[in-house]
């Protein structure tokens, strides 16, 4: 029988619209799942930075969980922005035992450089999250701090993705290379082996919600019922072209175009 694939982010909000569930809502779209979102932490953001974030209590998360996995069960869930250790234990709590394809980008600091993760969160990332994981999607600064090693090159990042999988329990993990320098080329380890993702380097700032969209795509894909390799290649397809087809929107590092594939950017001006 065909279904309808369908996929949850449970993330922070932007209301800017370029990063958060916001951002996960809109690739869902574009990548032809139906979207849901939990939101885990309302912040005051735009594309210049944070201004104030109000976290979600605990019963409330689980409360919209319970809502969503009762009607309508995702075929594959994101995780995004979870702030304190409180709620990455009551995140883990209720996505252990699901069966459901989980992609976790294990956000810690938006583009605009303001802190999104309390600093303790880190070892409940690592003990309770990582292990539920199909896909982990950490940029440089994120591997370096699950893995404690220093990524300058991408031998490191391999290295990276390999402990990330090897002993810390996630099925695959996509090391994102949007902060070195030449091509942006992403290193995804799945079943014992390496891949380089590589697509040029466009040289924009607007690059708001990035890591988001490539991992709600990822999940998307996921939910679609592609493999990982598939769903992280097909996903750098749809991010490279999003970042490259820039709106040229925000007075700061502006949103990516998560209509690119369909839209050029004439058909959308007025
Ligand atoms: N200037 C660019 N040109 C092409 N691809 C890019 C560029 N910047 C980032 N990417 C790609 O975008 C994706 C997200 O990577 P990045 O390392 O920017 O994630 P991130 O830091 O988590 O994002 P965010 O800014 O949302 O926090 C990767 O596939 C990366 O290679
Ligand atoms: C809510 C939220 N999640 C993730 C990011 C990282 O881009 C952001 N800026 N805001």
């Amino acid at each position: 029988m065909r279904r309808v694939p369908s996929a949850l982010s449970i993330a922070g909000t932007d209301p800017t619209g370029g990063a958060g569930i916001h951002a996960d809502l809109k690739t869902f779209q574009e990548c032809k799942a139906y979207g849901m979102a939990v939101v885990t932490s309302v912040v005051a953001q735009n594309t210049k930075g944070v201004q104030d974030v109000w976290h979600v209590p605990l019963e409330m998360v689980e409360k919209q969980m319970k809502a969503v996995l009762e009607d309508i069960r995702p075929n594959a869930v994101k995780t995004g922005m979870i702030a304190t250790p409180e709620m990455i234990e009551k995140v883990a709590d209720l996505l252990d035992g699901q069966d459901i394809p989980l992609v976790i980008d294990p956000v810690m600091v938006a583009t605009s450089g303001d802190s999104l993760m309390e600093q303790e969160s880190t070892s409940l990332m690592k003990n309770r999250l990582m292990p539920l994981a199909h896909v982990v999607t950490p940029n440089i600064a994120e591997a370096e701090t699950l893995t404690g090693l220093s990524i300058k090159t991408q031998k490191e990042a391999e290295q990276a993705a390999k402990m990330l999988v090897d002993d810390m329990g996630a099925s695959a993990a996509v090391v994102k290379g949007g902060h070195f320098t030449g091509d942006a080329t992403d290193i995804l380890y799945v079943n014992g082996q390496i891949d380089y993702l590589t697509a040029p380097r466009t040289d924009t700032n607007h690059t708001h919600g990035t890591g988001c969209s490539l991992s709600a795509s990822i999940a998307a894909e996921l939910a679609r019922g592609n493999t990982i390799k598939e769903a992280v290649t097909n996903s750098k397809t749809f991010i490279s072209q999003a970042i490259h087809d820039t709106l040229g929107i925000g007075k700061g590092n502006g949103p990516v175009n998560h209509w690119a594939s369909r839209l050029k950017k004439d058909d959308i001006l007025v």
